[in-house]
């Protein structure tokens, strides 16, 4: 397939689908372990091959690009400049090939050869330019902008993955894409328990998530131009299915609405990841990936990695007998060999080092948290209902803030509250320390609804609660005083120790 208007750096020799794959020298190919080592070595890469890794949280791991040309989902390394990785699995894939410095023990490291996904995702982006294309060309006709791209899939299956090189590659083409993240389990310049929604203005980068850390301390090198950041403490969207649609609704209207005053981005369309199972399960008639669908009228959907979920997307969406126009393109995608499902403590780890990194940022860009200290009396604090504090609602205890479980391995319990009541306030207690309370852009004596659709301003980590004196210690990422806001706090995600002394 030929690929409109594509001409990445390093791509230009690559116009469709490779006839062959090499194998690389030295390694043996796809499944080839070559063992941690701390020694500098060079790696060097056939066309169209990639370096496997995984590091550990504790590990250092950098790699330097010497020759050619290299990216990492999308995001291109540039020459000779050394990335840091630490508490990450992934890939640096190259087209054309290259030679790596790599220093620093892996879990493991590998060449893989099996590659056919590249040129997939790589084709997927074709299609998408396409209808770029399209957009720009004839703005007036239907009004409905860009491609409005949905991924899903199970869990560990490479759908963030794709997200991210789709959006890098569309920002190499000197597109602004709109990327949303509706799974609350990881962060997208934000802690986890966010639903967030960003334009992204230039350059993804290579070590992190590649979307940069939050553009909240002054001018950072964040790809990306103002998230529209929504709370949802709960793992899964199953949990409160109303509140999780309510939210989805409230984004749409927003990013519609924004993109109608942008035109480019608006031409550039948007792409939604999303949580694995939780989305897919067909015993809910896909009912939340349904309401997606509607809310954000998208009009690509790629499925990667269950071809049930493919077949019953297809039939459901793909044809429309009575207004064929209306019919969503359904895309079944390869997932890549190297996208491995992350284990429980790994997830963990990956949760803490996001909350970690929104308020002091990573090694190439720190970030200084502001300390503030706040009487009780001077807060209102909301406690977001959930079936990790359900004995205590069902005592109608709602004072006492949560669970005493406030050490390590507090973990919040899954299963339904349908209570229908959505927030207790809360008296601050110990219980408290360690977990994030979101700043809502309305005022403290808000209805419940409205502190519920508010958009988040803010998240502060509760650094300390002195119950003797009634003060509440929290880290900031910005100075600004919080003023009159209602403040919400969650189970999810479980509290993060020891962030501050
Ligand atoms: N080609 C690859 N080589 C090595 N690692 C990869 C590759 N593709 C993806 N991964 C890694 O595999 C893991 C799972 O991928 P990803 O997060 O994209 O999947 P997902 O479907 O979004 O997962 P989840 O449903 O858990 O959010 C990630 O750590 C990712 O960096």
């Amino acid at each position: 397939m030929a690929l409109p208007g594509l001409s990445l750096p390093g791509l230009s020799a690559f116009s469709g689908p490779a006839q062959s794959t090499s194998t690389p020298a030295g390694t043996g190919g796809d499944s080839a372990f070559a063992g941690p080592s701390s020694i500098t070595r060079t790696e060097s890469l056939e066309p169209r091959t990639e370096w496997r890794f995984e590091v550990s949280f504790a590990g250092s791991y950098t790699i330097r690009l010497l020759s050619g040309t290299a990216e990492i989902f999308g995001s291109e390394l540039a020459p000779n400049l050394l990335y840091s990785f630490s508490g990450v699995k992934a890939a640096v894939f190259t087209w054309q090939g290259c030679r790596l410095e790599i220093e620093g023990e892996a879990e493991s490291e590998y060449v893989g050869s099996e590659t056919e996904y590249a040129i997939e995702w790589l084709n997927v982006h074709g299609i998408l330019e396409g209808m770029r294309e399209d957009a720009e060309a004839a703005p007036q006709q239907g009004g409905s902008g860009g491609p409005r791209v949905l991924v899903v899939g199970p869990e560990g299956v490479g759908k963030s993955s794709l997200v991210r090189s789709l959006t890098a590659w569309g920002v190499k083409m000197g597109r602004t894409p709109t990327v949303v993240n509706l799974d609350s389990r990881e962060g997208l310049l934000t802690p986890p328990a966010s639903l967030v929604a960003a334009t992204a203005g230039s350059q993804m980068e290579v070590e992190g998530n590649g979307y940069g850390i939050a553009p909240v301390s002054g001018p950072t090198v964040s790809a990306i131009k103002t998230p529209l950041v929504y709370h949802f403490p709960y793992e899964s969207p199953t949990e409160k299915p109303e509140i999780f649609k309510g939210i989805v609704t409230r984004m749409a209207t927003a990013v519609t609405s924004k993109l109608e005053e942008d035109a480019e981005a608006k031409a550039s369309g948007l792409v939604i990841d999303t949580p694995g199972a939780a989305l897919n399960d067909p015993r809910s008639n896909y009912d939340l990936i349904t309401h997606i669908i509607s809310e954000f009228s998208i009009t690509v959907i790629l499925t990667i990695g269950s071809e049930r979920l493919y077949s019953d997307l297809t039939r459901r969406f793909g044809s429309n007998p009575s207004s064929p126009s209306d019919a969503v393109i359904v895309l079944r995608i390869a997932k890549p060999g190297g996208a491995v499902e992350r284990d429980v403590s790994f997830l963990k780890s990956s949760r803490q080092q996001e909350t970690r990194q929104y308020f002091f940022g990573s090694a190439r860009e720190t970030l200084n948290p502001h300390s503030q200290v706040i009487g009780f009396n001077d807060l209102t604090i909301y406690r977001a209902r959930s079936s990790a504090f359900a004995s205590e609602e069902d005592e109608g205890d709602n004072d006492k803030g949560a669970a005493d479980d406030d050490d390590d391995d507090y973990e919040p319990t899954a299963g339904n509250d349908n209570s229908g009541l959505l927030f207790d306030k809360v008296t601050p207690s110990a219980a408290m320390m360690g977990g994030l309370v979101a700043v809502k852009f309305c005022a403290s004596s808000s209805d419940l609804e409205t502190i519920r659709d508010s958009a988040v301003m803010a998240f502060l980590y509760v650094a300390d609660v002195d119950e003797a004196r009634k003060r509440l210690r929290f880290l900031a990422p910005h100075p600004q005083r919080l003023g009159d806001r209602a403040l919400v706090w969650g189970a999810w995600p479980e509290p993060t120790a020891g962030l501050v002394g």
